[in-house]
């Protein structure tokens, strides 16, 4: 079997005709250095200047990049292999290895997903260039995969899920300290029962006229937090109208806010606008954790009518159906919004 059988037939053919691409601004600015906030979590506890730091990321960027993480570089790595093995597998095999009641998934074209993780439309308006495995993290121990790939994979992503969801509530907890907000349990916000795990490939690609890895999208989590080890970059974010490119750098962490982040601080932090380009030096494997509050909390802020997050997924999944892409928070405003020019995953 060659790479490309391993690939589901439609990503196949990279030759497709030109998909709309939302206008990116500038192109971008490879050689520039990283500007990206960087986020020391062992400083974080402590350190005024780096809390500081946060507080700004959180206000202008929605997007930072994390050290001193707690994750040993070799998890990181074996992760990032054995997703790799994974992917190659034949298509056939990865289709046949889960179905819709299992805790994990495989899927692609698009990042709309039902919340048992299937897709939420047959048809997707523009195929998102990716294929990938979606994870309900409270589920996983117990699933029992027929592949033999599956088994480690697993085993390894628990133990990877554990350290995201300790560095995702220090997070969390760090980021409201600064909004003086009344939270008592920063558990119901960064809930472990809502923990999801993304795994994706993106083919290479040489032309980049075919579309995008993956649409322009905000997240709908708290935060989300994205391991890219394999060099290849792609993952683009909007900053004062341009798209930066946010570099894999080894042994680091991307983390970025969502609209539940958004909506919590009443619009003091931002959920940042993304994409993911295709890139001809290689394929990219990435691995991305999603956190939500609990289903049935309620978000209460002045800008937003109360809203749990379970309304805010029905109406995205809604939005999805009928108008063709995720609306998001703007539904949610007190006096609605009439212009949903961002396409919102
Ligand atoms: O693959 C990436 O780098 C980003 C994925 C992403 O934005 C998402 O899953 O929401
Ligand atoms: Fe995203």
């Amino acid at each position: 079997m060659n790479n490309s059988e391993s690939y589901p037939p439609i990503l196949r053919h990279l030759s497709h005709p030109r998909h709309h691409q939302p206008d990116g601004g500038d192109p971008i600015r490879e050689s520039e250095p990283d500007p990206l906030p960087l986020i020391d979590l062992q400083l974080l506890s402590h350190d005024m200047n780096m809390q500081k730091v946060l507080e700004d990321a959180c206000k202008h960027w929605g997007l930072f990049r994390l050290v001193n993480h707690g994750i040993p570089s070799t998890l990181l790595t074996q992760l990032q292999h054995q997703a790799k093995q994974l992917f190659s597998l034949s298509f056939e095999s990865k289709q046949a290895s889960c179905n819709a009641a299992d805790p994990v998934t495989y899927f692609w074209g698009t990042p709309a997903l039902t919340s048992s993780g299937t897709p939420l439309t047959t048809a997707p308006q523009n195929i998102n260039w990716f294929e990938g495995f979606n994870m309900s993290l409270p589920h996983l121990s117990q699933f029992q995969p027929q592949l033999p790939q599956l088994h480690s994979f697993r085993d390894t992503v628990v133990e990877y899920g554990e350290h995201l969801s300790r560095i995702g509530r220090r997070l969390f907890e760090a980021m409201v300290k600064k909004l003086d907000l009344n939270i008592e349990a920063s558990s119901s916000y960064v809930a472990e029962s809502t923990g999801i795990m993304r795994i994706y490939r993106y083919p290479k690609c040489s032309n980049s006229d075919v579309g995008l890895g993956m649409e322009v999208h905000t997240d709908s989590s708290v935060l989300s937090i994205l391991s890219q080890e394999n060099e290849v970059s792609g993952l683009e974010l909007l900053k004062d109208h341009q798209w930066l490119t946010v570099k894999p750098v080894s042994n680091t962490l991307i983390v970025n806010l969502g609209d539940m982040m958004q909506a919590i601080s009443d619009d003091k932090y931002k959920s940042v606008t993304h994409r993911v380009k295709l890139n001809n030096e290689g394929e990219r494997i990435s691995l991305c954790y999603f956190v939500f509050p609990d289903e049935e909390l309620e978000i209460n802020s002045s800008n937003y009518r109360p809203f749990t997050y379970k309304q805010f997924r029905t109406q995205v999944q809604q939005d999805i159906k009928t108008v063709g892409n995720k609306v998001g928070l703007p539904r949610f405003q007190h006096t609605p919004h009439s212009s949903h020019e961002n396409l919102q995953k």
